[in-house]
């Protein structure tokens, strides 16, 4: 057996743990999920907004296509590769951020203009649709692409998860951990750049189409944009941060993440924003001041314990981390067992879900819709909780048993 490179030895075929739900998931999950986008996307104009209704409300034939699309979609993902290939020193203007935070930036301004020179860019809200269309195809046809270039990867580039032989499980998880053209590694390139800056763009379409519709944007829109555009811009400030996430250290690269970074991000994270537009809410400045204190907490979580862990794993003698208690494992890593990673074993967690539910409680109580989001966000945290402590168990044994009888509690104090 040959280790590959996340240093873990490959396993046969047949004793590869699957994961989402096997086989099964990976036939089911790429058809469902996409016409789930479809669903919500619809769901959130229709006047009722109601996702419970039989038979489900789906966008007809022929509001699924639009060239427009296709063209908008294409150039918006070139332009970032664009960027992500200049090198970060030709932006004097913003040269001492990091390069993501560049692309965010330059987006902006590219926007300004364009609404500066007349662009309607109300107009992403008929878009929508055929935008979402046109970036599921762009998953599937690119998620080939990934799966058959895997087969000239060399076997310590393939992820451990990846490889059980099952053409269709191995599509939906990914062969290859990395896949990179030349220097253009295209895992980190998706997860961080078209997906995550296309979704604040769509928010500001839908801001910008609730002017055109009443005259001004509404303060619910105005938070909801607000709170989106801070989490984004924050991943871009510290994207360096992705780099130890399970998606690039563990997971391979196919349908399941391109999908996701490229069609579920934008278009689902959006869906407050396109529910704000047909569905105004009145809100009062005590409900909005409340909203935004929960926002500020859970940011100020989610910041503070993200920064701890890294500054950790950075430089443990750093003096911000350099007092706290830690447990030593037999890989020589030591795990953190005060501060936030004290509190609960996945603050950041709990963090990113108060900031959830403060993106929903301006679309008030009225529909489920603007929840969908939470709900969906709190399954995928307690899933990827679990598989995170699988690995940690295999990894640290002993000591992160230790640990885990030390901090009891995984996402939430004395619930969870
Ligand atoms: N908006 C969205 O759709 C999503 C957002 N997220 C967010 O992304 C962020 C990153 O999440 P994710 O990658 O899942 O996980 P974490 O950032 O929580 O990283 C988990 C890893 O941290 C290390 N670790 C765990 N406990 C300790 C400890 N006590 N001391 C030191 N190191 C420890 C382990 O790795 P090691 O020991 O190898 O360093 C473990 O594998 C989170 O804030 C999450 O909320 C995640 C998914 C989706
Ligand atoms: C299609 C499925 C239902 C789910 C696919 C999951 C993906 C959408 C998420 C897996 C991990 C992600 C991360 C972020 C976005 C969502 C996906 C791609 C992240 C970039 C969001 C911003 C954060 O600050 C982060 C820590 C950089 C996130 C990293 C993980």
């Amino acid at each position: 057996m040959r280790p590959n490179s996340q240093g873990l030895k490959h396993k046969s075929s047949h004793d590869t743990e699957r994961e989402f739900g096997g086989t099964l998931g990976a036939i089911c999950i790429p058809v469902f999920l996409p016409l789930t986008v479809l669903f919500l996307i619809s769901v959130s104009r229709c006047p009722e907004a109601s996702v419970l209704k039989w038979p489900p409300s789906l966008p007809s034939t022929d509001h699924l296509w639009d060239p427009l699309a296709l063209m908008v979609l294409l150039g918006w993902i070139s332009l970032h590769a664009l960027l992500y290939l200049t090198p970060a020193t030709a932006f004097t203007f913003v040269c001492l951020s990091p390069s993501g935070f560049h692309g965010l930036c330059i987006s902006g301004v590219l926007l300004l203009l364009l609404v500066g020179l007349g662009a309607p860019l109300g107009y992403l809200f008929e878009l929508l649709v055929p935008l979402a269309v046109c970036a599921i195809a762009v998953s599937f046809l690119f998620s080939v692409y990934l799966y058959i270039r895997s087969f000239c990867a060399p076997s310590d580039a393939l992820a451990l998860g990846g490889n059980t032989g099952n053409p269709l499980y191995d599509f939906f998880i990914g062969r290859e951990l990395n896949p990179r053209i030349g220097n253009f590694d295209l895992k980190y390139f998706c997860e961080l750049r078209p997906g995550l800056i296309g979704w604040v763009v769509i928010n500001l379409g839908m801001l910008m189409k609730e002017v055109e519709l009443r005259g001004s944007p509404s303060l619910a829109m105005i938070l909801v944009n607000c709170f989106q555009l801070l989490y984004v811009a924050d991943a871009l400030w510290n994207e360096e941060a992705v780099l130890t996430t399970m998606d690039i250290v563990h997971d391979g690269f196919g349908f399941m993440l391109v999908f996701g970074d490229l069609a579920w991000v934008p278009f689902t994270y959006s869906l407050q924003a396109a529910f704000l537009v047909v569905h105004p809410q009145a809100l009062t400045f005590l409900g909005a001041a409340a909203i935004i204190a929960l926002n500020g907490v859970g940011y100020y979580i989610f910041r503070k314990s993200n920064s701890q862990k890294n500054q950790f794993r950075r430089d443990p003698s750093h003096p911000s981390v350099a007092r706290l208690e830690t447990i030593a494992t037999a890989t020589g890593k030591r795990l953190l067992v005060s501060g936030w990673w004290g509190l609960v074993r996945h603050p950041n967690y709990l963090g990113d879900l108060l900031m959830a539910l403060a993106w929903s409680l301006p679309c008030g109580f009225s529909h489920l819709l603007p929840y969908f989001y939470v709900i969906y966000f709190t399954i995928l945290l307690i899933h990827r909780e679990d598989r995170d402590e699988r690995q940690c168990r295999a990894k640290y044994g002993l000591a992160w048993d230790t640990y885990c009888r030390r901090v009891p509690y995984r996402i939430f104090p004395y619930i969870y």
